[in-house]
């Protein structure tokens, strides 16, 4: 027996929040028995590499990018949709790694961001009630019974498909794709024919002269065609979770090997439930999300389970307040945070608290709240000398309509026209770019 075997399973007493209700209890242990033997998605080595980065935004010297859907789905799985997304990300991470002077820790919700915490357990349309979509990994978006029904077997495909795309991912960041001069010019490109690029055609002529001067000095540009790119996903079902955790052959410590950071939801950080637990047991760089409704003292509570040792980098408080809240529950949790010697990284998730309905039933949000929203935290963070960490958002390298505003602007009226989503609205591509310059901005202080 190691000496992680008695904790392993420690969380399996508590109750865990927004499970399935598998109706084949057999399947589902045929399928977790097969995953606790298969391959593992990622290095606990690489863990250990985002914990020393996430470390440095801690510290207040590096910014974490981390984004991707909301819901990743079977079907979208596609070398394009990979590309875009991959692409997208490391366009914005170019803007606020030159606005910022710091490195920029780029995190996807990619390559397992398959399972979703719902607001309700069924949908009900034209007088029909079915158990509410809950991520691909446990049964489709399609309003049928059948498509509803949890099936364990897609446990098995969540994996099979995040192996595919974190493949995929290793071999665009590693390959050249990412190559510094390359992102740079397609920010030049979106510069030049975005409606709102004049705006920031300013910041893009200095990266170039930044990077002319650069090359002019020599700087070897091979050091800058590789990008360290990690994984991350919600740490929701945990029967998945648990069966991809593997001890680490070099220290004996348990390692989640289904991505390299994991976060626990809104829905699901009870002090004591079973997620808290779990998350406590693994070595993985773990993210908390705080909506308006938690207390100072949860918070607290909460660094004391995940990160006894007060160790940075271990542990991220992902704060989605929403525009209107954000400027008042943010301060008395960072200062009370900050007051009990705990070292986090402070992130914001601009999303989660500014989804509306629109009339016609479309859930969406607008950039303009969302950019209220980081506005917010960059003043707290600047007033109480704490540093604003990082972003955290739902977007997509396509040119989906399922945010309203930017450059670009997308109206509501749109929003039909290419709503894609099966969960949450994400940014497109432009929209993205928009949303990276602006925080350029608020972070330069231009704002
Ligand atoms: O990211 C996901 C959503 O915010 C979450 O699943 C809740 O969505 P819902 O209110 O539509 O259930
Ligand atoms: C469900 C999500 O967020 P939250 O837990 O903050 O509501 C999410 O990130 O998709
Ligand atoms: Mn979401």
């Amino acid at each position: 027996m190691t000496k992680n075997e008695p904790v392993r399973d420690s969380w399996r007493a508590k109750p865990a929040a927004q499970q399935p209700s598998w109706p084949d209890s057999e399947a589902l242990t045929s399928v977790l028995t097969d995953l606790s033997t298969a391959v593992p998605l990622v290095f606990a080595g690489e863990c250990d590499q985002l914990r020393t980065r996430m470390a440095a935004v801690a510290r207040g010297e590096a910014f974490l990018l981390q984004g991707g859907d909301c819901a990743e789905s079977f079907t979208a799985v596609s070398a394009d949709n990979i590309r875009n997304t991959l692409k997208t990300i490391l366009q914005m991470a170019v803007v606020l790694t030159y606005a910022g002077s710091v490195p920029v820790v780029k995190v996807g919700r990619i390559g397992g961001q398959y399972s979703k915490p719902r607001s309700q357990g069924t949908e009900t349309r034209d007088g029909v009630t079915l158990p509410v979509y809950r991520g691909d990994s446990v049964n489709g978006p399609d309003f049928t019974a059948a498509s509803r029904t949890p099936d364990p077997k897609r446990l098995r495909r969540m994996y099979n498909a995040s192996a595919a795309t974190l493949n995929l991912v290793r071999a665009f960041t590693a390959g050249g794709y990412a190559a510094l001069d390359q992102v740079h010019a397609w920010n030049q490109d979106f510069v030049a024919l975005s409606a709102s690029g004049e705006r920031y055609e300013r910041l893009a002529r200095e990266i170039d002269r930044a990077l002319a001067f650069m090359k002019a000095c020599g700087a070897h540009p091979d050091a800058l065609d590789d990008v360290e790119f990690y994984a991350s996903h919600e740490a929701l079902i945990l029967d998945y979770e648990a069966a991809l955790t593997r001890v680490d052959s070099r220290g004996g410590d348990l390692y989640d090997t289904s991505a390299h950071m994991l976060w626990i939801g809104e829905r699901t950080r009870q002090l004591e439930g079973a997620h808290v637990a779990f998350a406590s047991t693994v070595r993985n760089p773990i993210a908390v999300k705080l909506g308006p409704g938690v207390a100072a003292d949860e918070v607290l509570a909460l660094i004391d389970k995940l990160d006894p040792d007060r160790e940075p980098g271990r542990l991220s408080f992902i704060t989605r307040m929403g525009a209107d809240k954000a400027r008042d529950a943010l301060p008395p949790l960072v200062e009370k945070v900050t007051a009990s010697g705990a070292q986090v990284a402070w992130i914001c998730d601009p999303m989660h608290g500014n989804t509306f309905k629109t009339p016609s039933g479309y859930k969406t949000r607008s950039l303009d709240a969302m950019m209220d929203e980081v506005g917010g935290f960059f003043e707290t963070h600047r007033s109480l000398g704490t540093h604003p960490g990082g972003i955290h958002v739902e977007l997509t390298g396509s040119d989906v309509t399922e945010c309203v505003g930017g450059g670009d602007e997308v109206h509501v009226d749109q929003l039909p026209l290419r709503y894609e989503t099966v969960c949450d609205p994400r940014l497109n591509r432009r929209q993205s770019l928009d949303l990276a310059f602006l925080v350029a901005e608020m972070y330069r202080g231009e704002q």
